[in-house]
């Protein structure tokens, strides 16, 4: 039976599994994940390579169906969506950052920026772009292209694209990896304001223990279940 989740949580899951790959070469990769995440709050993901902690931030953004368990997201239950509709629902309500950024390049900064929210039907999508982007202090590269901008201004970009449409949850995969520790720094430091601004829920996998300690919450993932839950 599902429970009723509260209204100041974004996130419900209960007993969520996940088994990828064919029948006789089967993984378990989650193995029975509750896990209940509360508005505005932010979440770092922490735990060893190969412990499931790409494969639940899938699952709960809605790329990949759980194949147990129930989940619940920004009052949706994904459990029940077909993949059109999750799709849908992913628009405008998650956003997502990635360690390699992931811009389209042959997109402007302001079109990586402005296209998703014109898809997802939002007015004004341009000037809400050009907006964003100065609010993570690229105003003067709205024009450039990702191949035109350092890897720091490309994840700016990136976070612009992933907070622009207002979404309710975040979630970004080691989102410094693949920037020198200075310019990681600053980036996380954007993160944190912008999601702050945006009233949104941040949820960071991540190896690095000084980045999980400026979470209000981390959570320890082996071997697809919750080994550690602390909160600050
Ligand atoms: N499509 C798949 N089929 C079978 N097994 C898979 C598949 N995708 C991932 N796995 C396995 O699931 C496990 C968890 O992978 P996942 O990427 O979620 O781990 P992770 O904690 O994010 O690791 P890392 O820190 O190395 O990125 C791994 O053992 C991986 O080999």
């Amino acid at each position: 039976m599902t429970k009723t989740i509260q209204h100041d949580m974004v996130i419900a899951a209960q007993g969520v599994t996940l088994t990828l790959g064919t029948s006789d070469a089967s993984t378990d990769i989650l193995r029975g994940i509750d896990l209940e995440v509360a508005r505005g709050t932010s979440l770092a993901l922490l735990g060893p390579s190969g412990s499931g902690k790409s494969s639940l931030m899938a699952v709960l953004s809605g790329l990949e169906r759980a194949s147990g368990g129930q989940v619940q997201v920004a009052g949706l239950d994904f459990t029940t969506l077909d993949e059109d509709a999750l799709a849908r629902a992913r628009r405008g309500r998650i956003g997502i950052v990635l360690q390699a950024f992931h811009l389209l390049p042959t997109m402007t900064a302001r079109e990586n920026v402005a296209v998703p929210m014109e898809l997802a039907g939002m007015a004004d999508a341009f000037a809400r772009a050009d907006a964003e982007l100065i609010a993570v202090g690229l105003g003067h590269r709205l024009h450039h292209y990702p191949t035109q901008l350092s890897g720091g201004e490309q994840q700016r970009v990136a976070i612009a694209r992933a907070l622009g449409p207002r979404p309710a949850l975040v979630f970004a995969d080691e989102p410094t990896g693949n920037l020198d520790t200075t310019t990681g720094a600053a980036i996380m430091d954007l993160l944190f304001e912008r999601q702050a601004a945006a009233g949104a829920t941040l949820i960071i996998i991540t190896h690095d223990a000084g980045l999980a300690a400026r979470c209000d919450r981390i959570i320890e993932l082996a071997d697809g279940q919750i080994a550690a839950d602390r909160r600050r």
